[in-house]
């Protein structure tokens, strides 16, 4: 009887989550045309100031329910951040009709599990058309199959909030003639993984641990406690994940994100493992052609400049950028092949090319620097969640 009981109940919930699934769809196709009216009026996709109202609202209303403020907040910043993206994508495809195709071939690091493979899946999970894979070995190999045409994009790491820059990455983007079309950040949880059929409590056996070289230096507090383990770099996360699969042993563990590893046939028997909690990698998307942000859409410039060796250079060259009030959100050097202790500089702004002082900016620089390129100019795919000053005065 109690378990007829809750079968009922149970059937409730089901019938109220798909009538939440409905609703939210619904919601989803309204934005869709409040997008359409935006592309056609010129009005920015992003209005905070509409959020912070509708957000009071639902609290202040969530209340009345029962509904604790926090839940409701979370809740929504979550359907916010996936409206604001969707209008993004909308407004790109607008903007670069000659972009869609049917199919995207897209070229990453590694196979299916990796995080490169993660992030490539819930990148294009946005866009129209469907997603040909193309698992690379190494980024060089990535980048060439892009300037070769057998793909279409790139995906590539580019930061990780543990371990920092990816040089290898920034060194491969001095060489290439492609241009950075989209940006992500994507959390990086690594877990410790075996093969299905040893026990959880074998993890003492261990001996040889395999991960891609990032994964270790994420992890190193986790692998200084291990203690007596022989540590095997891979060139991928699902490479590392691969050889734990077919060794199929108490002996070996790869580290790598759990949903990756149940690809493989692994389980997680621990978590959590990079040195920093928040652990997240922000990817690069790079083609062969740039593309055209509606200014509309928040925007990202990425440059690449050298500067004239003389003492001050790179001061007044980060000046132009101040006088233009253009902020910068990350400078990166890296040597010059051929030419000891000289450095490129790799700049992140946040502008549109297409912007008035971007363009200023831009010319101010162009003749004081030796060399200067701009990588690319894409949207921002980061939804800062909009603050509720009066959330905690609406708990009271
Ligand atoms: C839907 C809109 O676009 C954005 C998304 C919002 C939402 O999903 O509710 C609210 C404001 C905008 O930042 C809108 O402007 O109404």
């Amino acid at each position: 009887m109690p378990k007829q009981e809750l079968e009922e109940i149970r059937v409730k919930i089901t019938d109220l989550d798909s009538q939440l699934l409905s609703l939210l769809s619904e919601r989803q196709g309204l934005t869709n045309q409040v997008a359409e009216t935006k592309i056609k009026n010129h009005i920015p996709v992003r209005d905070q100031a509409r959020e912070e109202q509708l957000l009071v609202r639902l609290i202040k209303q969530g209340q009345t329910f029962g509904l604790d403020p926090h839940y409701v907040t979370q809740l929504f910043h979550v359907i916010i951040e996936d409206s604001v993206l969707n209008q993004q994508a909308m407004l790109a495809r607008w903007a670069n009709p000659s972009s869609e195709k049917p199919l995207n071939r897209v070229a990453f690091l590694g196979d299916k599990g990796s995080y490169s493979y993660l992030a490539t899946q819930k990148y294009f999970s946005r866009r129209p058309g469907e997603l040909l894979e193309i698992g690379c070995q190494s980024f060089a190999e990535i980048i060439n199959k892009v300037e070769s045409g057998e793909a279409d994009y790139a995906v590539l790491p580019i930061e990780n909030t543990s371990s920092g820059s990816i040089n290898e990455v920034y060194d491969q983007l001095q060489h290439t003639r492609l241009s950075i079309v989209g940006e992500l950040t994507h959390p990086i949880k690594h877990a410790l993984l075996v093969s299905e059929g040893v026990d959880s409590n074998e993890s003492g056996k261990i001996k040889t641990l395999y991960a891609h070289p990032q994964v270790f230096a994420q992890c190193s507090h986790f692998l200084a406690e291990l203690g007596n383990v022989e540590v095997k770099p891979c060139d991928s996360t699902s490479a590392a994940m691969m050889i734990v699969n077919e060794m199929n042993s108490s002996e070996v563990a790869a580290i790598g994100s759990e949903a990756g590893g149940a690809l493989y046939g692994l389980k997680a028997i621990k978590s959590n493992l990079a040195n920093q909690k928040e652990n997240h990698s922000r990817f690069i998307v790079v083609a062969s052609d740039s593309v055209k942000v509606p200014l509309q859409v928040p925007a990202k410039t990425t440059l690449i400049m050298s500067t004239v060796q003389k003492p001050g250079a790179l001061v007044e060259a980060l000046l132009v950028l101040k006088e233009n009030q253009i902020n910068m959100t990350k400078l990166e050097s890296r040597p010059i092949t051929g030419n000891p202790w000289e450095e490129m500089f790799y700049l992140d702004v946040e502008g549109n090319i297409e912007d008035g002082p971007m363009q200023q900016a831009m010319e101010a620089l162009r003749g004081m620097t030796r060399y200067f390129k701009v990588l690319g100019c894409y949207p921002v795919e980061e939804v800062s969640p909009t603050k509720v000053a009066a959330v905690n005065a609406l708990m009271e």
